[in-house]
């Protein structure tokens, strides 16, 4: 069947590019219905990777948070209309040791690989997660964004000492307010303190105990460990801060993306005898537990409402580069899209 690609060609340009995909396999082909954006995206979209990586990974179609429909499923297991969250990691091999996010050999849509800006999007059949009906679908089109965060809480808990009475979180963002929402449920006992920026982005915050500016941190305040969800050049900054305020052997978890190397305080790493880990995407196992938390929170799912800043409908590549230079001017919250094509 022929199927219709959307695949950025170079900074702010999207073409359609017209794939003849072979039906005779196994897979499953799901019609996306809602996408959101990410910060990855937003990096090849403006072009900020540069030229050496886009004249490797372009073209290609972005977009790796979403969900979608079956349309087809050649096994007859799955009725049409089924409503499933996409996984956008692709692994073409098995290890014992290393799980399949971090398998250099792993396929990343929307990283060198197309993204689900599709017609049709042909998933292994281990490629997707039934969607509860308790999830509606604007959030549960940045599920990929939880499955993140609920990773990354994930190897913390296999990599850090008992004491957990305290987190700080920096980054006043998406992926900041999802990991805080998630630490706050986890762990229902412990002092959740929020580190940003904007006054007006941590007044979302308010399930945490404390929000604090970074520029305004009590000199007496310590943490057990931290999350980083900065990225950028404003993660060097972050992550030294964090060691500063970080109690002896404490975790801190890196996932803010950065495009140049930082400086890192590594005489303080080692007095404190710190671990520093870093954490990047997601698998399988990461979307069925983020999806049944989900479903079994629903408190959490109503914060997470508070993420959705619009939803656009997408019909033509105008619509595409329209919500995507929407996303650039907004600086709270996930710019998601109706994706009618
Ligand atoms: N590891 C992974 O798999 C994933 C990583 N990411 C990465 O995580 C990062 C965050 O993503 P996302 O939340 O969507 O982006 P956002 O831009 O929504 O969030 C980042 C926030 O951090 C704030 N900030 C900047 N400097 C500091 C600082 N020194 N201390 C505290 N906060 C600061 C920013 O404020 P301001 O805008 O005012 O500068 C912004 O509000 C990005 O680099 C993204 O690429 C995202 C998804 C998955
Ligand atoms: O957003 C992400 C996962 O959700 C990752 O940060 C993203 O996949 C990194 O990829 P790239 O190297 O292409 O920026
Ligand atoms: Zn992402």
């Amino acid at each position: 069947m022929i199927n219709q690609v959307y695949r950025l060609v170079s900074p702010r340009r999207f073409e359609i590019s017209y794939l003849d995909q072979s039906v005779q396999t196994e897979d499953v082909i799901v019609r996306p219905t809602y996408l959101s954006i990410c910060a990855a995206d937003q990096r090849y979209y403006t072009g900020s990777r540069g030229k050496e990586v886009l004249s490797k990974k372009l073209p290609m179609a972005l977009i790796h948070e979403g969900i979608g429909e079956i349309v087809y499923d050649p096994l007859n297991e799955y009725p049409q209309g089924t409503r499933v969250v996409m996984i956008p990691n692709t692994p073409i091999e098995e290890d014992e040791i290393i799980v399949e996010n971090y398998l250099r050999s792993s396929k990343f849509r929307s990283s060198g690989y197309d993204g689900f800006m599709q017609e049709y999007v042909f998933l292994g059949r281990d490629r997707f997660i039934i969607l509860p009906e308790s999830i509606n679908n604007e959030i549960a089109s940045f599920i990929e964004l939880n499955t993140v965060a609920m990773h990354a809480i994930t190897r913390f808990q296999a990599k850090s000492h008992n004491r957990r009475t305290t987190f700080g979180i920096w980054g006043d963002g998406n992926l900041g307010y999802i990991t805080s929402l998630f630490l706050r449920k986890i762990y229902k006992d412990a002092k959740i303190y929020i580190f940003g920026k904007t006054p007006y982005k941590l007044q979302n915050f308010s399930f945490v105990d404390d929000a604090y500016l970074i520029s305004d941190i009590p000199e007496t305040l310590t943490i057990d460990h931290a999350f980083e969800c900065v990225g950028g050049v404003g993660s060097q900054y972050a992550i030294n801060q964090m060691i500063d305020y970080i109690n002896p052997e404490g975790t801190i978890s890196l996932l803010g993306v950065s495009e140049y190397p930082v400086e890192v305080n590594t005489r303080m790493v080692l007095e404190k005898g710190l671990t520093l880990f870093g954490s990047s995407r997601s698998g399988y196992v990461d979307f069925k537990k983020t999806v049944d938390f989900l479903d079994q929170h629903p408190d959490v799912v109503e914060n997470l409402a508070r993420l959705v800043d619009s939803v656009n409908e997408v019909k033509t590549i105008e619509d595409i580069v329209n919500t995507f230079e929407k996303d650039l001017s907004v600086s709270w919250g996930k710019t998601v899209m109706k994706w009618n094509k």
